[in-house]
């Protein structure tokens, strides 16, 4: 059987230059499934085989899942939960989550994000700094910009005293291809406020995270 590949230049080159020109790409699900399709050919596969039939849909969604947080925003999730309060501790969450995906070649960032604040008369829900980092972190990324979106979003939101975040991530590109470095992490930073200014404070954040919880 021959398997052809016929991409439309034409509306490739109108894709490319409605996203340099920062307009909504319009790409129907049609034209998603259809490059994987066309990726899987490329591969050498044949994309009507029994196991594959369903591939090029299911890695659309998948996809479309892992950069969910293009269609999320900060009020959105916030749903109004930032109270005023007269706090002045530190408010430090750990060992959250995150799944990104790196920009450069689409492959998982594996890690946990660590990030705490303290307040200046308002308080965040907690469950809010996990979901800031969910938002951020499904996109397409790299590490260090991924670190700053969640400190800049804090410091936005609530002005407070100052914001820490610190992500630990191993990155599937440089595991499963390119330099093969298993157990390679990397360690990204975004101090602001009183974390950058006082180097107290900020060795206090990083005492906290390096401690293990007791319960666990
Ligand atoms: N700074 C930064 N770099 C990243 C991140 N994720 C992946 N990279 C790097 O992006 C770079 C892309 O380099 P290129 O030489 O263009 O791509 P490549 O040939 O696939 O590179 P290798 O991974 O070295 O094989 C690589 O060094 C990756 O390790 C990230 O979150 N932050
Ligand atoms: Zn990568």
């Amino acid at each position: 059987m021959t398997l052809s590949i016929s991409p439309d230049i034409n509306s490739v080159a109108q894709l490319v230059s409605s996203i340099s020109t920062q307009q909504q790409p319009t790409v129907t699900e049609a034209e998603m499934v259809q490059a994987v399709r066309t990726l899987l050919i490329g591969l050498g596969e044949n994309p009507d085989r029994e196991g594959l039939k369903d591939t090029p849909k299911r890695v659309v969604k998948a996809l479309q899942f892992l950069t969910k947080g293009y269609d999320e925003s900060l009020d959105e999730l916030l749903n109004g939960a930032v109270f005023k309060e007269d706090a002045n501790e530190m408010v430090l969450i750990r060992d959250i989550d995150i799944f990104s995906s790196c920009e450069h070649h689409i492959l998982p960032i594996i890690g946990r994000a660590h990030v705490a604040y303290i307040p200046n008369g308002k308080v965040i829900g907690l469950s809010k700094i996990a979901r800031i980092c969910e938002m951020y972190a499904r996109r397409l990324q790299v590490q260090e910009r991924l670190t700053v979106q969640i400190a800049d979003a804090l410091q936005g939101l609530l002005k407070p005293q100052g914001v820490a975040v610190v992500i630990e991530a191993t990155h599937m590109c440089m595991v499963m291809r390119g330099v093969q470095k298993p157990g390679s992490w990397t360690v990204t930073s975004a101090m602001r406020g009183v974390f950058a200014e006082d180097g107290r404070t900020r060795e206090e954040f990083m005492n906290l995270i390096r401690h293990s919880a007791n319960f666990h």
